[in-house]
């Protein structure tokens, strides 16, 4: 299986790339990296150096791969941090390239904008295009809970409301959807939910709350979603094991006491979970 995985990538630490395309490898997938800033590390640390790159690199990128003639045996295009809305562009139009010569290839776009804790963390522009442009043509989403709440202009407190929020995106476009880190009335206090649906319907899958606080973990997940769904195409199967590995990962990285997440060190979570969060028809 190919994927084509276009986000950011940072030399130190595990975030964009630098968190995606290990665990895809690890579980058999031939990535295609293209990457979207090159910074030295990820923005939380509230300083970094490196660039972000320009559209016009991502599309020259993409027409060597196309001179390759690879394109038809692209599975799938992967997005997550887009730097700037001129990249997000050329992600979309990659993505129709990809299309065109694979039309069962699907587009999987993790809405990467913010997060409770930090708010918006992207450029100006980016929240309008991806909810104008980016969700509309993609076929998988992944937003955590404050991205879905602003894609849809939903306030998630209930069950109810995030039912109501995943409806609302798979009406934009996508036919499956996967919030991360949802925090509703009905979570207990010690545990982190996520959801799925797809058109078979809808499931949570309901873990322990870690006391870690890291960056990188959302870009997994959306990886791993994304290939176990291209394999078995059941949202509900590529929830608990998405979830369950990522589970693995973060319980490692913080009994080592890591500010980054244990990529390489834990990577036998992202192949056999050492714990497994079955899911739940919701
Ligand atoms: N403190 C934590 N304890 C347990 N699981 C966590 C924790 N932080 C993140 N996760 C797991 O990682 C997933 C993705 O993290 P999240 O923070 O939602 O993504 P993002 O980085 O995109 O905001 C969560 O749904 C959850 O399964
Ligand atoms: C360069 C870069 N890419 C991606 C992300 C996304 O990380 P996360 O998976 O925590 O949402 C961040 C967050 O700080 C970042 O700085
Ligand atoms: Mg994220």
């Amino acid at each position: 299986m190919n994927i084509l995985s276009i986000q950011s990538h940072v030399a130190y630490g595990h975030v964009g790339n630098a968190s995606a395309v290990f665990p895809m490898q690890r579980l058999g997938v031939d990535v295609w990296p293209i990457h979207t800033v090159q910074f030295s590390n990820h923005t939380g640390y509230g300083s970094w150096k490196g660039r972000v790159f320009d559209g016009g690199m991502i599309d020259e990128v993409m027409e060597g791969i196309a001179e390759r003639g690879v394109l038809a045996s692209c599975d799938g295009v992967l997005s997550g941090y887009m730097g700037s809305a001129d990249i997000g562009h050329a992600i979309l139009s990659a993505v129709e390239r990809v299309r065109a010569a694979n039309p069962k290839a699907l587009y999987c776009c993790d809405p990467v904008i913010g997060d409770v804790g930090r708010g918006v963390f992207v450029r100006p522009g980016i929240p309008e295009f991806m909810r104008e442009q980016a969700v509309p043509a993609a076929d998988i989403v992944t937003p955590n809970q404050f991205e879905l709440e602003l894609l849809t202009d939903i306030e998630i407190k209930t069950i109810a409301d995030a039912h109501r929020a995943l409806e609302t995106l798979r009406d934009a476009g996508p036919k499956v959807v996967m919030v991360t880190s949802l925090d509703t009335e009905e979570t207990p206090a010690d545990s982190i939910d996520l959801m799925a649906a797809d058109a078979k319907g809808s499931w949570r899958v309901r873990t322990p709350k870690l006391d870690v606080s890291v960056n990188g973990a959302g870009d997994a997940i959306g990886a791993l979603f994304f290939t176990h769904y291209l394999r078995e195409e059941s949202a509900a199967a590529a929830l608990s094991k998405a979830a369950s590995s990522v589970y693995g990962l973060l319980k490692r990285t913080k009994e080592a006491g890591s500010r980054e997440i244990l990529t390489v060190a834990a990577q036998d979570e992202f192949v056999a979970p050492s714990q497994i969060f079955a899911p739940e028809a919701i």
